[in-house]
């Protein structure tokens, strides 16, 4: 098998809808390209609320994960592995290129378990362990695999992963570069009603905003997640802005968009 040089491009459910096509368009440029496999995980958030909140089912969040019972569970697979997962392949056929959806259920692709959490957060799981020969063969195919995040364990239980949390772990798993597509331009501070953007954050200075709750809410479980992806075989992450258009060719090819983030070097700069 050849080796690839592997990028996990997270794609939050708060962009989805505002995704330019030029998007899949990169993704399929940069498949063509041969430097780099894209894998896509992606999430779903925002459609679930609403699902949710149509079917009367009452959702809460516990430091940006959803407390997730039986029947929560059901309209969170229907959405990400049903919906969305779909969604995303047909966009990328449309701008030429061929995925291959799945879930972490199917194939065994996300091994789970209950995330330690001092919270009841219900079936909330954690990856421990991937599927990369799966992800491998379907790359040999040249196919874009296109991962929805709900995974199970040995008994065929399944679980409400953080699409964060899953695609820091299959990065892990290949060595892969990550890149957090949000609807956001970085990671910001305001100030006086203006917002500055922090271009390089590391662990320590993540670690203090999230004390003076400058990051919060969905943002805790992505820089988290980039926190220990970069612990651990990881070698780059960053947060790059879905909504600019090319944003996702321009970050591969080098130019410095959104936030990157290290483990100890780079200064807070700001924007
Ligand atoms: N310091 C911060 N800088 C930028 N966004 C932040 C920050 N803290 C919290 N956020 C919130 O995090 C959101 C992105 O997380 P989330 O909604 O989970 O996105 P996604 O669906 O892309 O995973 C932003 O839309 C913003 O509201
Ligand atoms: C446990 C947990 O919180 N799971 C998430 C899964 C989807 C997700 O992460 O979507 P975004 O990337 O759009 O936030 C949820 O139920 O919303």
């Amino acid at each position: 098998m050849v080796e690839k040089n592997y990028v996990v491009i997270k794609c939050g459910g708060s962009v989805f809808e505002q995704l330019p096509p030029s998007f899949y368009q990169d993704i399929v440029e940069i498949q063509k390209q041969g430097e780099w496999q894209p894998i896509i995980v992606h999430g779903g958030g925002p459609l679930i609320s609403k699902l949710l909140e149509q079917t009367g089912v009452e959702t809460s969040f516990v430091n940006g994960l959803r407390v997730t019972t039986n029947e929560v569970l059901d309209v969170v697979e229907m959405a990400l592995s049903g919906s969305l997962n779909k969604e995303i392949v047909r966009n990328i056929a449309e701008a030429d290129g061929k995925a291959f959806g799945l879930s972490g259920v199917d194939g065994h692709l996300l091994k789970a378990q209950p995330v330690k959490t001092t919270d009841p957060l219900g079936f909330v799981g954690e990856v421990t362990a991937v599927n990369t020969a799966l992800i491998e063969s379907l790359v040999e195919q040249n196919l874009v695999p296109v991962i929805s995040p709900i995974g199970m364990d040995e008994t065929g239980q399944r679980y409400n992963i953080n699409a964060d949390m899953a695609a820091s772990a299959v990065a892990q798993s290949l060595g892969a570069k990550l890149c957090f597509i949000s609807d956001i331009p970085g990671i910001y501070e305001e100030e006086n009603g203006e917002k500055h953007i922090f271009h390089q954050l590391n662990e320590k200075q993540i670690n203090q905003l999230i004390e003076k709750e400058v990051i919060f809410g969905g943002m805790i479980p992505k820089v988290n997640s980039a926190i220990s992806a970069l612990h651990k075989n990881v070698v780059e992450v960053s947060i790059v802005d879905g909504l600019e258009p090319n944003g996702l060719l321009q970050f591969m090819q080098g130019k410095e968009i959104g936030t990157r983030i290290s483990l100890d070097k780079g200064a807070a700069n700001y924007a």
